[in-house]
């Protein structure tokens, strides 16, 4: 049985997480750690240090926050405990500065989206890219969200820079936003275009479009249900025992 903790378990993602990991027959959920209370039949506790301190896990889930991810980190990689994060917000430098505290044979997991369809139209986005001169994302999510843009939406831009070998879209920029209004061409990522919608009634959805001479080219994924990420959370948590270090997405581990 692989035991484990779920840092962020009364929240939207860490409540679904347990739900899954408890029906997982090769899993065991010994804890939960948030500063809120659930009312759940198992332990929670305020911090991943008091959680450490009363069980053993395996791996840390960790679905809370950009502002709290990196301390929790720093509780459990130097205990040797792998961790799959799904908490967006990190910069790859400290995932980097991170993974070093870790002792060999414990890994850091992270995934900026557990979906299979988001990873495809990541892989179709990077296919793309070298045969379209133009490129943007518009991401759109609830409007609980703490970050902006999405995790997802920065991987898919980087990932499109990197497969256009740096060249620059020939799209008009940031010099053509009016006064007042400046924001209009979007956040430049790695000199892609993103832009961020925040509105009741989505979950999670993204579209890349392309642009090239007389057509678009664009790639849809919607996440309805936060069900969608379960599959690729549980392979996560049965992947990062046999890995080491620093391993970022979830196509590692996709047959
Ligand atoms: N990689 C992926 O596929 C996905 C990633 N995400 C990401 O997961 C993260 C969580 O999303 P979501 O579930 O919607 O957020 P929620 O705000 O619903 O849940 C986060 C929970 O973590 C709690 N929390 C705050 N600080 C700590 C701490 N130090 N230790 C433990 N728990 C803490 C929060 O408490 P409080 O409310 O008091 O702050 C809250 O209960 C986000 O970064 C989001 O972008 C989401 C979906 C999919
Ligand atoms: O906050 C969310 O909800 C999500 N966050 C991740 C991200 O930032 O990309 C994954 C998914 O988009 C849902």
């Amino acid at each position: 049985m692989i035991k484990v903790a779920v840092a962020g378990c009364a929240g939207r993602m860490g409540r679904t997480v347990c739900d899954a990991v408890r029906a997982a027959n090769d899993m065991e959920l010994v804890c939960g750690i948030d500063p809120h209370r659930p009312e759940v039949d198992f332990p929670v506790y305020p911090t991943v240090a008091a959680a450490l301190e009363s069980w053993t896990a395996d791996v840390l889930v960790d679905f809370t926050q950009p502002s709290v991810v990196a301390d929790n980190l720093r509780e459990a990689l130097p205990a040797g405990v792998d961790c799959v994060v799904g908490t967006t917000g990190l910069s790859n430098e400290t995932l980097q500065e991170l993974a070093a505290l870790a002792p060999d044979g414990t890994c850091l997991f992270y995934a900026p989206n557990f979906t299979t369809g988001a990873v495809l139209m990541m892989e179709f986005a990077k296919a793309a890219a070298p045969y379209f001169p133009e490129a943007e994302v518009i991401e759109f999510h609830h409007c609980n969200k703490k970050d902006a843009p999405s995790g997802t939406a920065v991987r898919t831009a980087q990932i499109i820079a990197e497969a256009r070998g740096g060249r620059a879209s020939e799209a008009p920029g940031k010099e053509t936003e009016i006064e007042g209004a400046e924001g209009a061409r979007g956040a430049l990522v790695d000199g892609v275009p993103v832009h961020s919608v925040r509105s009741m009634g989505y979950v999670a959805s993204q579209e890349v479009i392309f642009g090239s001479l007389g057509q678009t080219l664009s790639i849809r994924h919607d996440s309805w249900d936060r069900t969608s990420y379960m599959p690729g959370v549980l392979l996560g948590i049965r992947s990062v025992g046999s890995c080491d270090g620093l391993v970022v997405g979830l196509e590692n581990f996709m047959a």
